[in-house]
């Protein structure tokens, strides 16, 4: 049998399955055709300006990887004008993001950028080893959300730089618009749609040039350009309601791969419903919340949930047949969201950074940390003596 041809060159050997619509293509088509979409969305949502400065928020994982090496060739093809850099945080997780860092650091080698590298010890006095330590895993991700997002924030500012754009991608988007659907938070799901981000609380704007761009091709253009890429997962990141919407959304990307861009889309149309408003440090940190890694990718306890789910439904259809509508009660209508209250920007009064509130919430979580910190050192060593007393 011939071999099938990319139905793009009709030339070469087809190597590739394109997860999002099943075209056949060749390798080169493939990533020639990944980079252009990703330079569509760019020129499209006119992210950039000649001369910007951007901070690419690098984590040495796949996403931010990809992002790096596709905008570092897009800014040489299209002269875009930009002067790049990479910017990590350093959370403080020993085993993972020491490793990731190692990535990094050869990821600026490779592509020439410089790297800033700006660590949670530094800013906030605690690593997440020690966060976890004391509040436990459950829960940790909020803490690592609202630092993480201020840390970028911070080390952009540190360099001068007030665009970062971070590797999120259409699985991440999809994800959080139906976790907010789910909540019933349209607000939050508003902001999570926008490929530009910028609030009152922040000086700094963000963007997520790989907004429709699916995993799996991220995962496939990493593979076939040979990038230098950490593929381990968070030792911290049990959130199990993102875990449960990530085990959805791949769930329908298998019986219809268009299935994240359209919840992406749905997503952008339920946005435009939103009264527009100004951003509240609530609502602003509710993308960032958390990761979105947040371990779903491996969670097999979501594929379980996914199934009960299932179940459930399909007795719901099978009981349907048998109801009688004796009483159609319609439901009564929801009042609509309301608009968010406007935020008066100030200063932290606590570290000086930009914040809605009097105490922005990088500096309420590390209150209720710090508080408890002597107790917890106390009780260590009270425990540690007391095993030395049994001893
Ligand atoms: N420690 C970090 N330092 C800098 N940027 C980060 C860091 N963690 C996350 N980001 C940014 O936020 C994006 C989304 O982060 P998330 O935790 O969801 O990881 P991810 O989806 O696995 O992405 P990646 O594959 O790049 O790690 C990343 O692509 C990156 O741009």
């Amino acid at each position: 049998m011939p071999p099938t041809l990319c139905s793009h060159c009709q030339t070469t050997r087809a190597l590739i399955l394109r997860p999002k619509n099943r075209q056949k293509l060749c390798k080169a088509c493939f990533i020639t055709i990944f980079e252009t979409e990703i330079h569509t969305t760019i020129t499209t949502a006119s992210l950039f300006h000649r001369g910007e400065h951007v901070a690419i928020g690098a984590s040495g994982g796949k996403d931010s990887t990809v992002l790096a090496s596709v905008l570092k060739t897009l800014n040489a093809r299209h002269d875009y004008g930009l002067s790049l850099s990479l910017l990590s945080i350093d959370e403080g997780i020993t085993g993972y993001r020491d490793d990731s860092l190692e990535t990094v650091k050869r990821n600026a080698a490779q592509y020439g950028l410089p790297l800033h590298i700006v660590s949670y010890a530094s800013l906030y006095g605690w690593t997440m080893d020690q966060v976890v330590a004391q509040v436990g895993k459950k829960g940790n991700c909020t803490y690592c959300g609202v630092f993480r997002r201020q840390a970028l924030d911070r080390g952009a500012a540190q360099l001068g730089i007030r665009h970062v754009v971070t590797g999120h991608n259409a699985d991440d988007v999809a994800e959080t618009v139906m976790m907010n659907l789910l909540r019933g938070d349209l607000p939050r799901l508003a902001r999570a749609t926008g490929i530009v981000t910028q609030s009152a609380a922040s000086e700094i704007k963000r963007s997520k040039p790989l907004k429709y761009a699916y995993e799996k091709e991220i995962v496939l253009y990493a593979h076939h350009m040979g990038l230098d890429y950490f593929s381990t997962e968070c030792i911290y990141s049990p959130e199990a309601f993102r875990g449960s919407a990530r085990a959805l959304i791949k769930n329908l990307e298998r019986v219809r791969p268009s299935a994240i861009l359209d919840v992406v889309r749905s997503g952008e149309d339920m946005a435009s419903l939103v009264p527009s408003g100004e951003v509240t440090e609530e609502s602003e940190t509710a993308e960032g919340e958390g990761c979105g890694s947040a371990n779903g990718r491996s969670s097999g306890g979501g594929g379980g949930q996914l199934a009960a789910m299932e179940a459930k439904l399909q007795a719901n259809d099978e009981a349907k047949g048998r109801e009688i509508d004796l009483t159609h009660q319609p439901a009564p209508p929801r009042p609509r969201p309301k608009k968010l209250p406007k935020q008066n920007l100030g200063n932290c009064s606590r570290c000086g950074y930009l914040s809605s509130q009097a105490v922005c919430k990088a500096c309420m979580l590390l209150e209720g940390l710090n508080k408890n910190r002597p107790k917890m050192e106390i009780r260590v060593g009270v425990e540690e003596g007391e095993e030395r007393a049994r001893c």
